[in-house]
């Protein structure tokens, strides 16, 4: 395999404020790399390097063997990028922006761009101005597939899109992939990332923290389950079971809350010999993640550091 990106320790200041420091990482050609962060973790200044938006204060990005700033016009030829914030002129309809994007790339295939925009259920004979959040989005990701290009750069694409959407925005990227081409995206949703890459880079305050398998993000992937029983139950038979890492009982005295590693089996079957009222199941955000597993100064705890590559 080859890499088609290759990023060595790139560092951006804003002033004496960090952007990133020191963030290396590859990306072999036909694979989905999720670039996975909390909010202003630095995915948006690493995109802005690699589009050569921004300039690194120090280190190196190559996109396909060229320097990502001397090379950057020929590097735009391959790339589709969805930027963060799409700004485009608010009076155009969808259909004129899209068409306006392939002139800029030379002509697209027009049935692939008409089935695009039928796939993401977008009315292009609106004006900008007029749209959603979610429906400028999809003019974002559309714009980004419509060449067809050797590697997509989609900054946080489905912020904004609905459940459907973002299946089909899955879809999408998984035929990307089966045509051998490369998506490198950012997302600050685990699961998000699970369901499209292959493989992940973890950014925390700038600076990555793992680089690793879809896989291997089992062991950072928490649920929190809140059962409520019609009757008061014992704490204890919750305890020891696989996968259950707390266990608190509310003040109800009836309602068990568990953070759960893994799978829920062992509690849903014990929770099963009771009687239950309700039973909620959420994910934890990426920050509370970070907070159980990093400490303050992003040094790993030791329940991960075997991983940390
Ligand atoms: N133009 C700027 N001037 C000063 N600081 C900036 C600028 N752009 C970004 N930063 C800072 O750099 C850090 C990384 O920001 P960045 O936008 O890259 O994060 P992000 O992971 O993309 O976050 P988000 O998901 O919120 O977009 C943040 O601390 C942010 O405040």
């Amino acid at each position: 395999m080859t890499a088609i990106i290759e990023v060595d320790k790139l560092t951006k200041r804003y002033g004496n404020k960090r952007g990133i420091t020191d963030v290396s990482f590859q990306v072999e050609e036909g694979e989905v790399f999720g670039f996975l962060g909390p909010n202003g973790a630095g995915k948006t200044t690493t995109i802005r390097l690699l589009m050569a938006l921004l300039r690194a204060n120090s280190g190196t990005a190559r996109i396909a063997g060229l320097d990502v700033w001397q090379g950057s016009v020929e590097i735009k030829r391959l790339v589709g990028y969805l930027p963060g914030e799409l700004a485009l002129d608010p009076g155009l309809t969808g259909g004129q922006i899209l068409e306006y994007f392939g002139h800029l790339r030379g002509g697209v295939d027009q049935a692939y761009l008409k089935q695009l925009i039928a796939r993401m259920d977008l009315d292009p004979s609106r004006k900008f101005r007029q749209y959603s959040s979610g429906n400028k989005r999809k003019i974002g990701i559309i714009q980004a597939f419509m060449h067809r290009p050797r590697l997509l750069i989609l900054d946080e694409p489905t912020s904004g899109l609905d459940p459907l959407n973002q299946q089909e925005f899955e879809r999408m990227v998984r035929e990307v992939r089966d045509d051998g081409r490369t998506v490198f995206l950012s997302s600050h949703i685990l699961t998000e990332v699970e369901q499209t890459c292959h493989r992940v880079a973890i950014i925390r305050d700038g600076q990555l923290v793992r680089v690793g398998s879809v896989e291997e993000l089992k062991d950072i992937k928490l649920q929190e389950i809140t059962i409520t029983f019609a009757s008061a139950v014992p704490i204890e038979a919750f305890k020891d079971l696989e996968g259950v890492e707390q266990v608190d009982m509310l003040s109800d005295g009836r309602t068990v809350r568990l953070s759960v590693q893994g799978q829920a089996d062992a509690v849903i079957k014990a929770a099963a010999q009771h009687s239950v009222l309700t039973l909620t199941s959420h994910q934890p955000s990426l920050e509370d993640i970070f907070l159980r597993y990093y400490e303050g100064d992003g040094v790993a705890a030791k329940e991960v550091s075997h991983v940390v590559q």
